[in-house]
């Protein structure tokens, strides 16, 4: 339109020509539009002064646009293939760089550092090396490690916003580390490098069920012959009964019900016997029922693969991985649910119930907080007492907070002092249960529960110690004290296991 506009009308179809040559020689589209220009003879480019040109496939008809076309392609489809598989031009390579600094000033968990120099030298079936990841400013990962041999299922765990999803994005190989130093290897392969390679083993699970107007046992052939199964029946129908879909096989993916969905992303994730298989929040939007069963799916098709989970759910996490890492950008804490335990919440939770609750008087409930100061030393014991009921959390390693002559209180309820020898034999379970059950008569309480921290408590106690933000959050409440998770913490209350 500017060339029709601004141009002399004796040089239009010259000046139409050099333009759509230009364009073209950069965007395909502007070949095709030339094209349909010439088939409609528009602005007369057909037009070689009063006569229509009359070889089509002259350089200045058709021939540009279909050479141009040609060219195109085959560079594109080179370009695609490369980059698919991980090429990358030099001067945009990664930045070459400061793992090593990160490492140095970072204040985490010492468990996580093993984890690294271990991961360095593993076979595991996963390693993450130093995966490192920024969007703009934002360090959305930083330099996270860890390995997932065969046969082990680990948890990924994090508040909002921590770079789970960034995680496995770069395990995926769908997004590239900013660094140069990190690296994802499935089976010995850099998902970087040679990513089609490495996917041949990766199966991954999304967080949103990807379905289309196909039934289920369609959508498993389909991605088995996208991905080159040698023997789809064979393959589909093996895991058709692996994720227990055998009786909807024919339904219509759309209609199977939220359960059924996940457990055809699980299969779809199985297709080819991967040894790698990625879970994002597998069971999100199940109800607790459906939860179990996929659960139980879940550790069946465990065995022999190197499984990843991210959830948000530490029940999940608890029934299902081996091991649990906690992340909020960097890895935080790392290891089995009982090392987390031992190490963030090696604490026994007490709830007591007065034998007059819910009329108990104010000096029965002081006695025993009395009590519990007196016999377990560093209890911490909640500040409001319910209608005659009393929580508190005693220190597993009880030994440490014991002084030479710890008091006890005897039968008649006066307090006489213990042995060191005594003293030190007052750890563990055994012991609380037996101070416990020596003073209930004369204290009155009637009921008593004492519980594990649960790993809810274990991630909070973890993400409250790194003081960690929720996403946004100070962005709203700059004024705000504390973290997200420690003002959630504060309403935590203790899970009763043990009751009597
Ligand atoms: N494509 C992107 N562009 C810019 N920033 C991004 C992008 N993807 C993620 N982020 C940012 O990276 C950070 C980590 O996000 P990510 O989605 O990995 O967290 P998450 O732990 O998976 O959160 P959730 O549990 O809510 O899914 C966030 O601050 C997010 O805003």
């Amino acid at each position: 339109m500017c060339i029709i506009t601004y141009v002399p009308a004796a040089d239009t179809n010259r000046d139409i020509n050099i333009a759509t040559w230009t364009i073209g020689a950069f965007f395909p589209s502007a070949n095709l539009l030339r094209a349909l220009f010439l088939t409609f003879n528009e602005f007369s480019v057909l037009c070689h002064g009063t006569k229509v040109a009359s070889y089509p496939g002259g350089w200045d008809v058709y021939g540009s646009c279909i050479a141009y076309l040609i060219i195109q392609s085959v560079l594109l489809a080179t370009f695609l293939v490369a980059y698919d598989s991980g090429w990358r031009p030099a001067v945009l390579g990664r930045k070459k760089h400061k793992a090593q600094e990160l490492e140095e000033t970072d204040d985490v968990d010492p468990a996580v550092y093993p984890e690294a120099v271990r991961v360095e030298q593993c076979k595991d079936e996963l390693r993450v090396l130093h995966a490192t990841k920024a969007f703009g400013l934002n360090v959305a990962v930083q330099d996270v490690s860890f390995g997932v041999p065969k046969g082990e299922t680990f948890a990924l765990l994090g508040p909002n916003g921590a770079g789970k999803s960034t995680t496995i994005g770069l395990i995926r190989g769908d997004t590239r580390p900013s660094e140069g130093q990190s690296d994802i290897l499935i089976e010995d392969t850099s998902i970087i490098s040679h990513r089609a390679a490495a996917r041949s083993n990766l199966g991954v699970c999304p967080q949103f069920d990807a379905m289309d107007q196909m039934t289920a046992i369609e959508h498993l052939r389909f991605y088995a012959r996208a991905r080159g199964v040698p023997n789809v029946e064979h393959n589909v129908e093996q895991v058709l009964h692996a994720v227990g879909l055998a009786p909807f096989k024919s339904r219509m993916a759309g209609k199977l019900s939220g359960g059924n969905k996940r457990k055809l992303s699980l299969g779809i994730a199985l297709i080819g016997n991967p040894s790698v298989v990625l879970l994002d929040e597998p069971s999100s939007g199940m109800d607790a029922a459906s939860k179990r069963v996929m659960w139980r799916t879940l550790r069946a098709v465990s065995a022999g693969r190197s499984l990843v989970l991210t959830t948000h759910s530490m029940e999940e996490a608890d029934a299902l991985a081996d091991r649990a890492g906690i992340m909020a950008r960097k890895m935080l804490a790392l290891g089995t649910s009982d090392q987390l335990r031992k190490k963030h919440g090696d604490a026994y939770h007490v709830h007591l119930v007065h034998r007059n609750a819910p009329n108990t008087s104010e000096s029965e409930m002081n006695n025993i907080k009395a009590f519990i100061q007196r016999t377990f030393p560093g209890a911490v014991t909640e500040e409001r007492v319910f209608h005659g009921q009393l929580r508190f959390s005693v220190p597993n390693d009880r030994t440490a907070g014991y002084d030479d002559t710890p008091e006890i209180l005897d039968k008649s309820g006066t307090v006489t002092s213990a042995s060191p020898a005594h003293a030190s034999s007052r750890t563990g379970i055994s012991a609380l249960f037996a101070e416990l059950e020596a003073s209930k008569e004369k204290l009155g309480f009637e009921y008593y529960s004492v519980s594990q921290a649960t790993l809810d408590q274990v991630f909070l106690s973890i993400v409250n110690k790194h003081n960690v933000m929720e996403e946004n959050y100070v962005r709203e409440h700059p004024k705000a004290k504390g973290t997200v998770l420690q003002r959630l913490g504060r309403g935590v209350k203790d899970r009763v296991h043990l009751c009597f």
